[in-house]
């Protein structure tokens, strides 16, 4: 039998630091000497698939962002003297697959897991495979959020006043171990094809996803223009570089911890000032962190399946719909810039969804998937929650949340300059 080797699968924390997973695989690696093996998967699961029109992902920017800041962080590891492989193979392939040749002692993986993340822990487990998820790309730690349960029962709001001063937030760097060269590294055992090339264009770049791109946001963002400082009075802009924060996406592939964020905010409010704005950013990331343990919990319950077969009316309502051509203005230039850059603010998302559920009643998983093929910053609890809340069918609030079209152009769009933009 050959020797054992530590994996490590890298998904939804791509930062260096604080990377707990990739430190306790390094540790773990050196203290039994073993080789490591390290991977991340741009392989890409859509839950309806099936139900929309076929994908394109060469041409689909989400597909490339991931596939591009996979890219930077084997640029980033290897200067660490450290292998990532990147693969199109689905992760739990890979795992099974290595596993078959040399019997894994210890899978280590980030703690961030979505439904469909946690449906191939179940399955490693049922194979045998120990896996240690570890660190977290959350504000509230796995423990904390135990001790929680009764909070999550109820609103956003009765969750926020509970856990908003709590003093668990992980601050970054709080792990940092020195990643010395050095290590043994086992052989990718698969053959390829076709190379996975990195696509994407700098040119198209909406969101800052990269260390580098961060880097100069932050400068930006914070330092150069205060925006931050206006944000309460701009995030509901339909666009605008500064008007929003722009940091789902990194946050979604992992390239940069909520935690990270806080200790930004706090840099900020101690050298320039601290107002509602700087507040309300924060405030917003509980948003994400609600959605995120409220998924948790959920699991596939969160789809609210079985989804009813379209009628032929609904399916040319959503086929108009995806390809942007409704009659409605604000509506179209949302789902024609979401395509063709893969984000749209979150006021647009609002609009887009509920013209979606409420004026042309498609059922609100339809749209999702649709959010989830093209998002780069889809992230399966705040896309599917968000979605649900607005169709007024999240278990936590049965209330729909109906955007009257018209009224909203005008408060967002009077002078037309975005419809204008995306309808030309
Ligand atoms: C129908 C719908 C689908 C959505 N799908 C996603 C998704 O797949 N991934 C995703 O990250 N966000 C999603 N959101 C939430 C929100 O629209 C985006 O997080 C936000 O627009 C991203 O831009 P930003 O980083 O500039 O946000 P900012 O306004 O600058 O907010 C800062 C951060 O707070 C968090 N946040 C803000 N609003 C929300 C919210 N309503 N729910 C959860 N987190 C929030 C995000 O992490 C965001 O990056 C969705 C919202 C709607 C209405």
């Amino acid at each position: 039998m050959s020797q054992s080797i530590t994996l490590l699968w890298l998904d939804r924390c791509l930062t260096l630091y604080p990377n707990d997973a990739l430190q306790a695989a390094v540790q773990h690696a050196r203290q039994h000497n073993q080789p490591l093996l390290a991977f991340y998967s741009v392989h890409r699961t859509s839950w309806l698939n099936s139900r929309l029109p076929a994908p394109n992902w060469v041409e689909n920017i989400a597909h490339q962002a991931r596939i591009r800041v996979a890219f930077d962080a084997q640029q980033e590891l290897a200067a660490h003297g450290i292998e990532l492989h990147i693969t199109d193979l689905p992760a739990i392939e890979v795992i099974a697959q290595v596993h078959q040749h040399t019997p894994l002692q210890m899978v280590f993986t980030d703690a961030y897991a979505d439904v469909y993340k946690v449906d191939n822990l179940r399955a490693l487990e049922e194979r045998g495979i120990p896996v240690q998820r570890m660190g977290s790309n959350t504000l509230l730690d796995d423990t904390t959020r135990q001790e929680l349960p009764d909070a999550l029962v109820g609103r956003f709001t009765k969750f926020y006043h509970r856990v908003k001063h709590l003093p668990t937030i992980i601050k970054p760097g709080a792990h940092v171990q020195s990643l010395e060269p050095g290590l043994l590294h086992a052989r990718w055992p698969f053959e390829r094809t076709e190379p996975i090339l990195p696509t994407y264009q700098p040119m198209q770049c909406v969101l800052p996803l990269t260390q580098a791109d961060l880097s100069a946001w932050w400068d930006e963002y914070l330092w150069q223009t205060d925006a931050i400082a206006a944000y309460k009075h701009t995030r509901n802009q339909p666009f605008g570089r500064t008007a929003f924060s722009r940091l789902s996406g990194a946050l979604a592939l992992g390239t940069l911890s909520p935690q990270a964020i806080c200790a930004q905010i706090d840099a900020y409010e101690e050298q320039r000032q601290k107002n509602a704005s700087t507040e309300w950013l924060r405030y917003e990331l509980y948003w994400r962190e609600y959605f995120h343990w409220v998924g948790e919990r959920l699991g596939d319950r969160l789809f609210q399946a079985p989804v009813p077969a379209l009628t032929p009316q609904q399916q040319a309502k959503f086929t108009a719909w995806c390809a942007g051509e409704t009659g409605e203005g604000i509506v179209d230039a949302g789902l024609r810039e979401l395509c063709h850059t893969g984000f749209i603010s979150n006021r647009i998302r609002q609009l887009v969804a509920s013209y979606l559920v409420h004026d042309m009643a498609v059922p609100w998983q339809y749209g999702a998937a649709w959010f989830e093929r093209h998002l780069i910053d889809f992230d399966v609890h705040s896309n599917y929650g968000n979605w649900a809340y607005i169709a007024g069918r999240h278990p936590l609030s049965a209330e729909p949340h109906r955007f009257d079209i018209a009224w909203q152009t005008q408060q967002h769009d009077a002078s037309g300059a975005y419809r204008a933009r995306w309808l030309s």
